[in-house]
């Protein structure tokens, strides 16, 4: 397997945590290292990766024939052929599938199921507005029978069949607007609608933030193939007999760990070594419309990268980049578009804890504590710390050049 990796699951936290000296006893320093000691996030983590895990179950296009799932493989298949072909245009004309708003159901009823004394608040990009219309109702039904169908061996919750209302409700928990105190949960249910319509690479993307700061996310790729994905290997996924289906988790200072669908071990990743960006290849969207391709190549040839870009779908960009397959990320919208959180929420810690750099083009770390967007300049740039320096001024230069153009 072409992954730079190390096998292990991750160490209890606790076990790690250094004694509170008596000096810091009873002073505010102190409460501050035990509230530290005791997020481990691990229930949060536990919580969130069962509901990716459930979803990249139902969603994900074929395993490499393992027996023990055949089961699984032929559900799955039928299952994503009939979600992709249920497709609604949402007010900004982008797609919005059952497959979307029953993800979001799905996740924002196993969360709160889970982790019941906890205050619950979740950031989500899908709401119900379309589904409480007379022309929503065929969909919603269609919905509710999915979210069903997730939830049927769930005996622990003691459910009975979920009614329309119920998954419209769990929907609109994700109508929290975040922000800089308390915790707050971030979800795109399905990252990279149009991937996964084309039935090329998308992502359950889910995050916890923590007064401001996302201290755990988990990334559910069901489309990538857990072998590398380097720039000359730009094939369709869904024909690929390679294992595919990789879930990425990392929890803030604990690294970043990938794992597949086989029930093995998960294991550590590292984002890419490399120094000379001669050497080096970039990601960015397969949707010339979310990105400036121009703008991506021009940077890439002040660089001095030589490979093509390596052009998918979603944040299993950030996957595939935390795992090494890639070295840079390049994404810079067209004027005027606002980033959202859930965009970026989930792989800025996967790659974050895998040891690479996520800042906007000036150079300045993600925000996530002003509520639903993000409020930066110009663009999103991803790399190890390494190649950043010079990355970053390829971007500064190119940026130049093209204001002096216009
Ligand atoms: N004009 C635009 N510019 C930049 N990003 C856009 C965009 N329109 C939509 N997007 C975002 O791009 C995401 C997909 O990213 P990528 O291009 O990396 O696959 C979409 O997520 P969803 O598919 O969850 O709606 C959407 O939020
Ligand atoms: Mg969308
Ligand atoms: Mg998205
Ligand atoms: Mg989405």
């Amino acid at each position: 397997m072409a992954i730079n990796c190390l096998r292990g699951v991750p160490k209890t936290p606790f076990l790690s945590k250094p004694l509170i000296p008596p000096s810091l006893l009873f002073s505010r320093r102190a409460s501050l290292v035990v509230t530290a000691a005791a997020m481990s996030y691990d229930k949060e983590l536990a919580a969130a990766k069962k509901a990716a895990f459930k979803l990249m179950f139902l969603l994900y296009a074929d395993f490499g024939g393992l027996s023990v799932l055949g089961f699984f493989s032929l559900t799955g298949k039928v299952q994503k052929a009939l979600l992709q072909s249920d497709v609604h245009s949402k007010s900004d004309k982008s797609p919005v599938t059952v497959a979307d708003y029953g993800s979001q159901a799905v996740v924002s009823f196993i969360l709160e199921k889970e982790l019941p004394t906890e205050s619950f608040s979740l950031v989500a990009e899908e709401d119900s507005g379309d589904l409480r219309k007379e022309s929503g109702q065929e969909t919603l039904q269609r919905i509710t029978k999915l979210v069903n169908d997730t939830l049927v061996n769930e005996e622990a919750y003691a459910i009975a069949t979920l009614s329309t209302e119920d998954v419209l409700r769990a929907i609109d928990n994700g109508k929290s607007e975040g922000g800089s105190s308390g915790r707050h949960w971030v979800l795109d249910p399905i990252d990279g609608t149009k991937g996964f319509l084309r039935g090329d690479q998308y992502a359950i993307a889910l995050a916890l933030l923590n007064e401001g700061k996302v201290v755990l996310g988990v990334l559910a790729c069901p489309n990538l193939p857990l072998a590398s994905i380097g720039s000359n290997n730009q094939h369709s996924f869904e024909s690929s007999h390679d294992k595919v289906g990789c879930l990425f988790f990392a929890k803030v200072d604990e690294g970043t760990y990938m794992q597949s669908l086989d029930g093995s071990s998960p294991v550590k990743v590292h984002v890419s070594a490399i120094e000379n960006p001669e050497e080096a290849s970039f990601f960015e969207s397969f949707e010339a419309a979310h990105s400036l391709h121009d703008l991506s190549s021009s940077i890439a040839k002040k660089l001095g990268v030589k490979a093509p870009p390596v052009r998918i779908d979603s944040q299993a960009k950030y996957g595939a980049l935390s795992r090494g397959d890639g070295d840079i990320y390049l994404r810079f919208p067209h004027k005027g578009y606002r980033e959202k959180i859930w965009d970026h929420a989930a792989g800025s810690i996967v790659v974050t804890e895998a040891g690479g750099v996520v800042t906007d083009a000036a150079g300045k770390p993600l925000d996530f504590s002003k509520g639903k967007y993000l409020d930066l300049d110009t663009g999103i740039i991803v790399t190890n710390q390494k190649l950043m320096p010079s990355l970053l001024k390829a971007v500064r230069a190119s940026i130049e050049e093209k204001v002096s153009s216009l």
